[in-house]
């Protein structure tokens, strides 16, 4: 049986395959649900902050100028502003100063500690503030010391530090920074373009009239959103019917058009046990028809020479896995059952294809219904969307059954009961997600 860690590796490596890039804007690279990544290497070539500046509004003096004392009046040179140069600071004067303006040269002696900086005294640390532009007055509360509120240059960024590395996600803080540095352009890779399509007979688009055997579709809704938020770029969604002919016409002609034409099709359904999975069919008629494959003859024991593998994953629900190509398109087929379907694109898809930032692990106590045990799959990871409580903790009072979508709508974290608990007591700790 694959591992999920090793199917997790097999989709990054398809977005390997899949990934290209191209250049953004800086004030761009935020359009999209998800921090896009980086797709080049950046070195600094500037320092910042450029230049010692003042972390506030207030008045810059030499701390050991015997002339600058609380209580006795100093007299002012002209106010240095932000995007102003000042003038140099002479012995036995102050300048008042505005945060963010670059702090001036000293000229004059070096007193008697000549390892000594200018400092910046706050305007509250003074009796008139900018009242008078002629005198100031400290008061007793000032405090004359080396370097203090001042920025020093390169103190946030030196030359040569590293700003961001290739798949690096561009975060405001880290988009701010490359801009910080005087950059208008990055490399980041293009959002993998999704086609997403639900199979089956059974399936119906909510707003035409089921029959009396369908239901509503519903993962394709839910599918859209959680690729969306994964950083997937949906760019069109179908439903194909149990009929292989008719899902490989449908995505075929779909591709056709340019200006649509997906990366990769992530289906739902038709994959797992039964007779008439249409994902299975459909692989199944392009090895009868010859159709070349480049995933290199998938070696499921059903379909040999494939272009589609189908795997069983030891997780629950999300079990019934499958990869590879069909119709021409790199696909990712996902378990029909609503909840799998979620799970599958949480776990499996979301940071190792899209991208998307790992999601925070934390510890969580359980509670079950009444504290009796609940039962869990051996040999499977069992994963529970949960509620987190304000104490921490979660109930799992939610049935884990995988057609019980509507129950998971208020989940908060995906529960990971390991492979070797065939039993879940009451106050066992177990890690989990936080969505
Ligand atoms: N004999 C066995 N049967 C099944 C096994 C098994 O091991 N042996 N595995 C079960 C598990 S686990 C899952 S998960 C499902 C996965 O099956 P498929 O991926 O082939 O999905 P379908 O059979 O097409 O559908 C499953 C279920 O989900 C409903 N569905 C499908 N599409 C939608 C949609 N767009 N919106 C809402 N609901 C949808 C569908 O009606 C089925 O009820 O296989 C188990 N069977
Ligand atoms: O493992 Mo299936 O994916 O329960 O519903």
């Amino acid at each position: 049986m694959v591992s999920i860690a090793d199917y997790r590796e097999k989709l990054f490596d398809f977005l390997l395959l899949l990934s290209s890039w191209e250049y953004r804007d800086l004030a761009q690279v935020a359009t999209h649900p998800m921090p896009l990544r980086a797709a080049q290497h950046v070195k600094s070539a500037e320092q910042v902050p450029r230049f010692n500046n003042s972390q506030m509004d207030g008045f810059v003096v030499h701390p050991n100028d015997p002339e600058v004392v609380a209580g006795k009046p100093v007299p002012l040179l002209p106010m240095v502003a932000a995007g102003h140069n000042p003038e140099p600071l002479t012995p036995g004067f102050a300048m008042p100063i505005m945060t963010g303006a670059k702090i001036p040269e000293w000229d004059g002696p070096a007193f008697d500690d000549d390892g000594c900086d200018l400092c910046v005294v706050p305007v509250e640390e003074t009796v008139a503030g900018f009242d008078d532009l002629t005198h100031v007055t400290f008061t007793p509360q000032a405090t004359f010391e080396s370097g203090r509120f001042v920025r020093y240059r390169g103190s946030d960024i030196d030359y040569d530090d590293e700003l961001c590395a290739v798949g690096d996600h561009l975060t405001p803080a880290r988009t701010g920074s490359l801009a910080s540095v005087g950059l208008t352009q990055i490399a980041v890779f293009k959002p993998l373009r999704v086609l997403v399509v639900s199979t089956g007979d059974e399936v119906c688009q909510p707003g035409l009239r089921p029959g009396a055997a369908q239901i509503y579709d519903s993962n394709t809704s839910a599918a859209v959103a959680a690729l969306s938020v994964a950083g997937a770029h949906v760019v069109g969604t179908l439903h194909a019917p149990d009929h292989p002919d008719l899902l490989l016409d449908a995505v075929r002609s779909w591709q056709a058009d340019d200006t649509r034409r997906a990366d990769v099709v992530v289906s739902m359904g038709g994959i797992s046990m039964g007779a008439r999975e249409v994902i299975r069919l459909a692989s199944e008629l392009e090895v009868q028809q010859g159709v070349e494959n480049w995933y290199g003859g998938a070696q499921s024991p059903r379909l040999p020479n494939s272009g589609m593998e189908f795997c069983r994953l030891p997780m629950q629900p999300g079990g019934p896995q499958a990869v590879g190509q069909l119709a021409g398109v790199p696909w990712v087929g996902l378990p029909g059952n609503p909840v799998s379907t979620l799970v599958s694109i949480e776990v499996l898809l979301r940071t190792s294809m899209f991208g998307a930032p790992p999601r925070n692990r934390m510890s969580v106590t359980v509670h079950t219904p009444d504290g009796d045990p609940l039962s869990s799959p051996v040999g499977k990871t069992q994963m529970r969307f949960a509620r987190l409580d304000a104490d921490g903790s979660v109930r799992l009072e939610w049935s884990n059954s995988s057609h019980l979508l509507h129950m998971q709508a208020d989940a908060t974290v995906l529960v990971m009961i390991p492979q070797d608990v065939s039993a879940i007591e009451d106050g066992d700790t177990f890690e989990a997600l936080a969505l």
